[in-house]
């Protein structure tokens, strides 16, 4: 079996036997026959690839799993109550990590900090990709927006949003555009309290929130606003949620047969015509002057220049710009409303949080944006009001790339994952009287931030997958409760008391009231008609 060659220094050296009475020494190398090489070699590279394979050596711990039904698997324990809330009750029953079978597909559900460390910092890189959805596929052009699309494709996309179109710069270039939409609403708000009407608060703010976001995008040239976003308004309902095609793969027939998507294909022309019409626009009357860019020009600029390694389309740019939409109306429109409705149970605390913006402000008599970074306790009541009103409360799905291990849990490549961070932001291991509204805590020993890094606090994700327009929302949000608090004082309408106001949550895309909130304003600083 073994070759000896005689004479070569190398592998064995072998003790010959002396001849001739003279003693010395004969050098042998053994090397093995060439079969014997090659499966050795065979041997050893599956030994190498086992030790140093990323995939884990064992399957782990089986999943806690919640009772399944035939067919529908786990879906009956969510039916009747919100995701994140049935979760959490899920989860209080079989631990921090669970695997429920929705329909056809497993769903990994995370109900800890660790684990969400884990998937969205330590793992972020394995983790940072979306699933498949049927209404994403349909509205954003194959999931070619930003929160949907993944690969090289959505990496460039991040990075045109963090240098060019949400960053703190281009949301700074918009200061002008908030000033007027966000004035225009105190002026609506100051003549209802001129005659001490109600102010339905959750419309006015959505309509404050896509004004300001329409006219980012669109820039003021935009003949089609108000349809435009009653689609999108349309869209974001239906596509809320899973479809039965998303659920059952293999029924995904379901979804035509039902007409889900013709009605999708339906919203999603019209969205298209009325893209069109605006790039075409954008495209005659395009001007050079970059600190004037709407984020329709930017995009085409972006285009046209051709630097970009992934060259995106005229579908691509639309894709974006819807996605600005869905991301960035509601969610900030449904967090200034939870917020003064936290605040207006709570007389005490509004107090404080009108006190400390009157008192820097009295004198000059108005806010501008760049007095808000002042107001650290109204600050501290939009972390309050986001830790427990976070507006996706799930996040948005992840799906693994490859096989890993969390938490002792074997997470097979290809699945999908949620963080409850609702539960999070309640859960009475990581804050004291979890479900009460008090921003002092923020005050009070080590400061949490939502920056990604608590993860305990995760209103805006974290890791690569983060909210691109954190920002943008921020800024919107805390000059419209800044002026609310400074101008008005606030009231109930007649006859409504504190214990009516329902506080509970509508089932959609992004965690709203239920019950819009009606208040009476009363005017306490006038303000400057331009401001
Ligand atoms: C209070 C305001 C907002 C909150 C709480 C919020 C929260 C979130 C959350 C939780 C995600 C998903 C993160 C993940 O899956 O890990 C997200 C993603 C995203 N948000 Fe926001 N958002 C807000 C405002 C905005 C605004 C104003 C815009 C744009 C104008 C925006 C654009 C986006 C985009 C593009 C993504 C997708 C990021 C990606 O997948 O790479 N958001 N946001």
């Amino acid at each position: 079996m073994w070759l000896t060659l005689t004479g070569l220094e190398g592998w064995a050296l072998t003790n010959s036997q002396p001849s001739h009475g003279t003693s010395r020494f004969k050098m042998e190398l053994q090397v093995p026959s060439l079969p014997v090489l090659l499966s050795s070699f065979l041997v050893l590279l599956i030994i190498v690839r086992r030790v140093f394979s990323s995939k884990p050596k064992h399957v782990g711990p089986e999943f806690p799993t919640p009772s399944r039904l035939p067919f529908i698997g786990s879906i009956h324990h969510l039916i009747g109550k919100l995701p994140h809330h049935a979760l959490r009750d899920l989860a209080r029953k079989h631990g921090n990590v669970m695997k429920l079978r929705l329909g056809q597909v497993d769903q990994i559900i995370f109900s800890s900090r660790e684990g969400a460390q884990q998937v969205l910092k330590a793992q972020d890189a394995n983790f940072a990709f979306r699933p498949e959805f049927t209404a994403a596929k349909i509205i954003a052009y194959g999931q070619s927006d930003i929160a949907f699309s993944n690969g090289e494709y959505w990496r460039q996309l991040r990075k045109i949003c963090v240098m060019e179109l949400l960053g703190a710069k281009r949301v700074k270039s918009f200061v002008s555009l908030r000033k007027e939409q966000v004035g225009r609403l105190m002026s609506d708000v100051s003549n209802a309290a001129a005659i001490g009407k109600p102010i339905n608060l959750g419309e006015r703010l959505n309509e404050l929130t896509n004004s300001i976001v329409v006219q980012a995008s669109f820039g003021r040239r935009c003949q089609q606003q108000r349809k435009f976003m009653e689609t999108i308004k349309e869209v974001i309902k239906m596509a809320s949620g899973f479809s039965v095609g998303d659920l059952f793969p293999s029924l995904k027939v379901v979804d035509v047969l039902t007409g889900f998507s013709t009605q999708l294909i339906k919203y999603h022309n019209k969205l298209d015509a009325i893209l069109d019409a605006t790039i075409k626009e954008h495209q005659m009357t395009r001007e050079g002057d970059e600190e004037e860019e709407d984020l329709i020009d930017v995009l085409l600029r972006l285009k046209d220049e051709g630097n970009l390694e992934v060259p995106i389309t005229f579908d691509n740019i639309k894709a974006v710009v819807i996605d600005m939409f869905a991301g960035g109306t509601e969610t900030t429109a449904n967090t200034i409303e939870w917020a003064m409705s936290e605040l207006m149970l709570r007389p005490s605390t509004l107090q404080r949080a009108q006190k400390e913006v009157r008192e820097a402000m009295k004198d000059k008599g108005y806010i501008e944006e760049t007095d808000v970074p002042q107001f650290s306790y109204l600050h501290d009541v939009v972390k309050e009001t986001l830790r427990l009103h976070p507006p996706f409360p799930l996040l948005f799905p992840r799906v693994g790339q490859e096989t890993t291990e969390v938490l002792g849990y074997t997470i097979p490549a290809g699945s999908r994952l949620l963080i409850n961070v609702w539960s999070l932001g309640r859960d009475p291991r990581y804050w004291k009287e979890a479900d009460s509204f008090k921003p002092e805590r923020f005050e009070e020993g080590v400061n949490r931030e939502f920056k990604g890094n608590d993860f305990e606090f995760l209103p805006f994700g974290a890791g690569r997958r983060m909210c691109a327009g954190m920002t943008f929302g921020l800024t919107t949000l805390e000059l419209t409760l800044s002026k609310f608090l400074f101008h008005f004082d606030w009231a109930f309408p007649k006859g409504v008391k504190a214990e009516d106001i329902d506080m509970s949550e509508s089932f959609g895309a992004s965690a709203s009231r239920k019950v819009n909130l009606l208040l009476v304003p009363s005017l306490r600083y006038p303000f400057p008609t331009l401001d």
